[in-house]
């Protein structure tokens, strides 16, 4: 069964949370995207969408007309050149200045890193940092710096460092992580919020379309909770952070949903030798008067 169906948007905040705003989400037509998109329209935000394929985005926008809002969509690849310059443009004739911008849009394959070649790595780069860079500019100078406000979302990965098979991906996500929270320290001054969020493995069309049964089940294993997260999950926290109920601070938190035991993909966590009333109690050894690893 596909598991990328829509669910009942709001994610619990007020229908007016987001009333006067307008948002800008890449990759809305499916997945995480869409969610957030469904999420920032219930909380009344005019939105736009942008996707390469022109179907998805017809659906959102219906979806999103249904439930009163307003729903632009641009179809798009935003990694080609001009592309970006394209989409702000038609966000800021249709609704205005841009006050939330959800860099969503990415995507990769699996393969050995050895496997991965030049025109691979750089199609994923390009897709990820590139383009999020480009875009992220396009909104910033074009809306947010002359209004002096915006909130900026990014898409990163749990775990954050290093995943087998994603050598790649994982490094382009490690690129965003960072290029948020150097524009949080430089774009503060502008009143411009730059948030990571770094999501664990969610259910989502694209994850059964480009991965296969057997990598789901390793990674469902791999999350405590026992399930994969859902698409309102992550967008259920985006709309909230986009919000003004959402904490401020001058360096961006890291904010992660679903998250993966830490350690070899897929593994349980060991059970704690003091849990376990077979195991003998561990003792601490004598600490030692200079411990070159204390301070
Ligand atoms: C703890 C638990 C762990 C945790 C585990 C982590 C869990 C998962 C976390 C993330 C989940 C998701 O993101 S979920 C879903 C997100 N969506 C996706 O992943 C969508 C999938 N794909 C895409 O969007 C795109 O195809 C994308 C990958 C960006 C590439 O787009 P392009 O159209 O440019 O691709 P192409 O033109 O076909 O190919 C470009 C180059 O890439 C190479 N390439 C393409 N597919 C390839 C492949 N399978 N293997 C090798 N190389 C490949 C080609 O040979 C080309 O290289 P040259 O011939 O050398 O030029
Ligand atoms: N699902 C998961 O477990 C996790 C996902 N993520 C990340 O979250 C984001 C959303 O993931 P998810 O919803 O699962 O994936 P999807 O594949 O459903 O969504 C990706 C979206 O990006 C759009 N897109 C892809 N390439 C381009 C492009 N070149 N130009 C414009 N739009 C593009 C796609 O539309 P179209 O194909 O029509 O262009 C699609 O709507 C991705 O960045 C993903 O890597 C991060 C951690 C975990």
């Amino acid at each position: 069964m596909r598991t990328d169906q829509p669910a009942p948007p709001g994610g619990g905040l007020r229908p007016d949370v987001h009333t006067g705003k307008v948002a800008l989400v890449t990759g809305g037509g499916t997945g995480i995207g869409r969610a957030t998109a469904l999420d920032l329209a219930a909380g009344g935000a005019r939105v736009v969408i942008c996707g390469r394929r022109p179907e998805p985005l017809a659906e959102v926008a219906d979806q999103i007309e249904a439930l009163g809002g307003s729903c632009v969509t641009v179809s798009a690849d935003i990694r080609e050149e001009g592309s970006v310059t394209t989409v702000v443009g038609h966000a800021l004739e249709a609704f205005g200045p841009v006050d939330v911008l959800v860099n969503n849009a990415g995507g990769q394959f699996t393969a050995p890193a050895e496997e991965i070649s030049p025109g691979g790595r750089r199609a994923v780069h390009r897709l990820a940092v590139d383009a999020t860079w480009a875009m992220t500019r396009e909104v910033a100078r074009r809306a947010m710096i002359p209004q002096r406000s915006g909130a900026v979302f990014f898409i990163a990965f749990s775990p954050r460092r290093g995943i087998p098979g994603f050598a790649h991906a994982a490094s382009a996500r490690a690129a965003v992580e960072n290029l948020a929270a150097g524009l949080s320290l430089e774009w503060s001054r502008y009143g411009i919020r730059t948030v990571c969020v770094a999501p664990g493995t969610i259910a989502t069309g694209g994850l059964d379309d480009h991965y296969t049964a057997e990598d789901r089940e390793r990674w469902e294993r791999s999350v405590p909770l026992g399930r994969l997260g859902r698409p309102e999950d992550v967008s259920g926290l985006i709309s909230f952070l986009a919000s003004p109920r959402a904490p401020t601070s001058p360096a961006p938190p890291l904010w992660s949903t679903a998250e993966r035991t830490p350690g070899v993909p897929g593994t349980p966590c060991p059970t704690s030798p003091r849990r376990n009333p077979t195991s003998p109690r561990r003792t601490r050894p004598p600490r030692t008067t200079h411990d070159p690893l204390r301070h």
